[in-house]
């Protein structure tokens, strides 16, 4: 297990960037770090892998891990850390690449390794271009495969998709997680994409103002955000003035509401009118005026500009989140 305790970092002794930061990652554990540019998500992971003196204590179960102050070379062998740059040998083959640090006293073991992991991020039939004939994203499933060579007992990623196209990304990121699984390595994944947080990880923490802002199961997150701040991060949010929904209601209480959770209805109460539609392949959003407040909502369909509507919200909604 991994623990932070009171974990504060400053990278100028003034201006904190985390502050009294505590975490328990469990074996194999899956725990994605969200949060606005800037929060601090790369620097937890540097800090995680030992590249800052901290104040405040990271265990590896009971034993602390000590920062470069202690350690000639920074960083832990047990974990790897994979960083936004790739570092890769340009003149060496995807597969010289993936194998550098892996034993040749045993080369059919290690070919039969570096096979494995190019398989798991699609590489295999690159496995001979030189690192330098690689696009960014080629490079960084190379990178993604060499973290993994030595199985570490955990992977700290920063964001690990960010140079692959979306097509790609989808299948390797299932490949790639449910390989982690298996080996019941863990993980804790900085990412801008909801995608990594809502469908792969078992925890997720928000960043936020140098804290940890929140911190629950990825669907209890989605479903009960605590704040806007925290849906936002999972896409479009509205937050709705309650009685602009709630008849009788008084007062300027606001409530959070997904799009996808607010439908059209002829016969209600609540009405809107329609000021634009956006096309998002599978739905539309729909952008319409409520009570003096924008609000989106989803449609199958775009409808028109000036359109007066009602919309329903469910009731049972409406209870939860105010
Ligand atoms: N080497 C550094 N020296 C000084 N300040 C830094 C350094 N690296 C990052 N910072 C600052 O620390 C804060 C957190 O940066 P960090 O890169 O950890 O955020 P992030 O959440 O990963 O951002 P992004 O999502 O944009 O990658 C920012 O204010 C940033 O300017």
């Amino acid at each position: 297990m991994l623990k932070l305790k009171n974990v504060s970092f400053s990278y100028d002794d003034e201006n904190p960037v985390l502050e009294n930061i505590h975490l328990r990652v469990q074996q194999g554990e899956h725990v994605s770090v969200i949060g606005e540019s800037g929060c601090g998500k790369s620097t937890l992971l540097k800090i995680i892998y030992g590249l800052f003196d901290v104040e405040g204590g990271i265990y590896r179960n009971e034993e602390q891990l000590l920062g470069p102050a202690f350690n000639l070379v920074p960083g832990h062998d047990f974990m790897k850390y994979l960083a936004q740059d790739f570092d890769l040998m340009p003149p060496l083959s995807v597969a010289d690449n993936v194998g550098k640090y892996l034993s040749n006293m045993f080369p059919v073991k290690k070919k039969k390794r570096v096979m494995e992991l190019l398989e798991v991020v699609e590489m295999t039939e690159l496995k001979d271009v030189k690192a330098k004939n690689l696009s960014g994203g080629q490079q960084q499933r190379v990178a993604l495969a060499r973290a993994l060579a030595k199985k570490p007992e955990i992977i700290l990623l920063d964001e690990p998709f960010s140079h692959i196209d979306q097509f790609r990304k989808n299948n390797l990121r299932r490949r790639l997680f449910a390989y982690l699984k298996k080996e019941n390595i863990s993980c804790i994944v900085a990412t801008h994409d909801s995608t990594d947080a809502l469908s792969f990880a078992d925890n997720t923490i928000v960043l936020k103002n140098h804290k940890v802002y929140a911190e629950a199961p990825p669907e209890e997150l989605y479903k009960n955000p605590p704040n806007a701040y925290v849906a936002s991060l999972f896409g479009e949010v509205n937050q709705v003035l309650l009685k602009s929904i709630k008849p009788g209601e008084k007062g300027r209480k606001k409530i959070i509401l997904y799009p996808e959770e607010i439908s059209l209805k002829d016969k209600s109460a609540i009405k809107a009118q329609v000021k634009n539609s956006y096309f998002q392949g599978n739905v539309w959003l729909i952008e319409g005026r409520l009570d003096g407040q924008n609000i989106f909502f989803e449609n199958d369909s775009a409808l028109e500009k000036g359109m007066s509507i009602g919309l329903e919200i469910s009731e049972e909604l409406i209870k939860s989140r105010s």
